[in-house]
């Protein structure tokens, strides 16, 4: 029977010590993601926020009103642990230098490292004709639905790129960036643009390990909701009347389930996947379903929506 020298079990031990030490100061720790996310005062973004949180990242959220932004950092801090990093920016995200500046701000608190998730959900929506309308409205249009994403995600991505961040980032567009209807003149255009900008970002971010995707979300209850409908026009609201919206907790978890399944362009709702595998061009699809959804998708119903729409359709104008 041999048993080991006294030295080499003193070495082990003092090994085994300083291992369980390192565990203990948190040496072989992952470092929490840090997460950026635009319009995080809000909606589908708080419940982002709030989820996100709760999974143990550092979160910044980013809107411009201070008061939404300070109630819902006051929100967020319970859920996270001590060592979570959970702070707000008050900027509008529809200029380039302050959606840079935010983006600085924020870095600030990770010791100047780039964020590895950033989630662009700011957004709106005034559904209006367009005759009615006048060319303030149609460049606000453009402004707070694609520019307030697009300066977000040039300034992140150049960071991340410069200091090799792997990570990810998660374009809000909708249904409305696929087909469009009545009453959304001011509001597709950024949506259709956003998909634009995502389809060619993805392909150029293959060369970082930097993932993109774009949600292409269904109908979203809560205040941007009702804002838009307090002056939706008629028919857009009875051609809506084919989506039954969700509560922003449901339609955050179809995007997080999509981003795990490692969807590009994240669908809520079977009437967007048809519209979807038509529309998507030369963009990865979501797997063997798509080619069914296409025999249906393919089926032309032209202005007659009357397949679709629960009532005959008459509209007030
Ligand atoms: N609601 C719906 O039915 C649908 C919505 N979407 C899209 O999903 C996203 C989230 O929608 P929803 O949950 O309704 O959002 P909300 O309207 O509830 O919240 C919007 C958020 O974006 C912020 N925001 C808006 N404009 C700016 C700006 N210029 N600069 C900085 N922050 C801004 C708002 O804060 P603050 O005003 O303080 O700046 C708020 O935090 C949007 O992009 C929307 O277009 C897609 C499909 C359906
Ligand atoms: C030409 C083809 C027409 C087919 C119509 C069928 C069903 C209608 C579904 C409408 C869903 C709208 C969801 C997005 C809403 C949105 O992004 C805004 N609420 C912005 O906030």
């Amino acid at each position: 029977m041999h048993s080991a020298p006294p030295h080499v079990l003193t070495a082990g031990l003092t090994l085994l010590a300083i291992l369980i030490a390192a565990i203990a100061m948190g040496l072989f720790r992952k470092p929490l993601d840090r997460v950026y996310i635009t319009g995080g005062s809000s909606g589908l973004g708080r419940a982002l926020a709030v989820e996100l949180v709760r999974r143990g990242a550092h979160v910044t959220v980013v809107a411009r009103d201070l008061r939404k932004l300070e109630e819902t950092t006051a929100a967020l801090k319970p859920l996270a642990s001590p060592s979570q990093l959970i702070s707000h920016i008050s900027a509008d995200l529809t200029s380039a230098e302050s959606s840079e500046a935010a983006l600085n701000d924020a870095v600030v608190a990770w010791g100047g490292k780039a964020p590895d998730h950033v989630y662009l959900c700011a957004g709106f929506s005034r559904p209006k004709f367009f005759v009615d309308m006048d060319a303030q409205h149609m460049k606000e249009g453009l402004d707070g639905v694609y520019w307030v994403s697009a300066y977000t995600a040039h300034a992140a991505v150049k960071r991340m790129v410069a200091q090799r961040v792997r990570g990810k980032i998660v374009f809000v567009s909708s249904f409305l960036g696929y087909t469009t209807f009545a009453g959304y003149t001011s509001y597709s255009p950024g949506k259709y643009a956003l998909r634009g900008l995502a389809d060619a970002l993805r392909s150029e971010m293959l060369l970082h390990n930097i993932s993109v995707h774009i949600f292409m979300s269904a109908g979203i209850l809560g205040p941007g909701f009702d804002a838009e409908n307090e002056h939706k026009p008629a028919i857009t609201r009875k051609i809506e009347e084919g989506d039954k919206p969700d509560e922003p907790e449901v339609v955050m978890r179809a995007m997080i389930s999509g981003i795990e399944k490692g969807h590009y362009q994240i669908t809520n709702l079977l009437i967007t996947d048809l519209i979807r595998v038509g529309a998507a061009g030369p963009v990865p699809g979501n797997g063997p379903l798509d080619f069914v959804y296409s025999l249906i998708g393919g089926i032309e119903i032209g202005d007659d929506l009357s397949p679709i729409l629960p009532a005959p359709t008459a509209f007030a104008f």
